[in-house]
């Protein structure tokens, strides 16, 4: 299917990032760049604070010292206009098990307002083609994670912050994810991604390692 076009400007700045959690420091005076074509993994043991960082780079976590900008202006104050700008999926990707694919997906890119005919075409695309109207409560893990996945061919943003989007996924899943971000960064966008997974093949491919934990 037709990739949607995404040419707009991508500058997230974060400097000086300090968090603490219970009385622990998961990381401090931190700093992170992301721009166009950038690809970012975040790596780093269980507990490192991938997840709380990434929260914190989509703007879903204001518990910390430190500042994030998009294109020069803090989050904060421009988030209405980022969150249109940034596509956030959380490890547990958000599906509602009581609504089928086709549901789910109409209601996770609400606010993009994509054509119907666009999703039809994203659930086929990540191999759910007949199971459009099955409630996803009756498919298998790996099936509602493509549910969520599908997400990546349609919406229009072109930062995409993921958190551990591989799990579930069987060796064809893992493999078309892998050619999505990709294609995503060699078109002009960027991914902030947390991953267990070894990333490959990518030039543009930085690592951000979390873990000297202070206590
Ligand atoms: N809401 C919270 N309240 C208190 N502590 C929290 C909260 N969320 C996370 N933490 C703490 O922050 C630490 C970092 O959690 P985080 O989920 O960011 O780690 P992670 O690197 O993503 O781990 P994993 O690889 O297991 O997903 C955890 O050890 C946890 O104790």
């Amino acid at each position: 299917m037709t990739a949607p076009k995404r040419a707009s400007q991508i500058e997230l700045t974060a400097t000086s990032l300090t968090c603490e959690r219970d009385d622990r420091v998961l990381f401090e005076q931190l700093s992170v760049h992301v721009a166009n074509g950038d690809l970012l993994q975040l790596v780093g043991p269980n507990g490192a604070g991938k997840t709380t960082l990434l929260r914190l780079l989509a703007g879903l976590n204001q518990d910390f010292d430190g500042e994030v900008l998009w294109a020069g202006e803090p989050l904060q104050q421009v988030y209405a206009h980022y969150a249109h700008q940034r596509l956030y999926m959380g490890h547990l990707s958000a599906v509602k098990r009581a609504l089928t694919p086709i549901e789910n997906l109409r209601w996770l890119t609400s606010q993009w307002n994509v054509a119907d005919d666009l999703l039809w075409q994203a659930l086929e695309e990540v191999s759910l083609a007949g199971y459009e109207e099955t409630a996803c409560q009756q498919l298998s893990a790996g099936q509602q994670r493509r549910v969520a996945l599908a997400r990546l061919c349609v919406c229009p943003a072109p930062l995409w912050i993921l958190d551990e989007p591989f799990t579930a996924l069987d060796h064809y899943g893992v493999t078309w994810l892998e050619q999505q971000l990709e294609r995503h960064v060699t078109g002009g966008g960027a991914v902030i991604i947390t991953s267990h997974h070894a990333l490959q093949g990518i030039p543009s491919l930085r690592q951000l390692e979390l873990g000297s934990v202070h206590s």
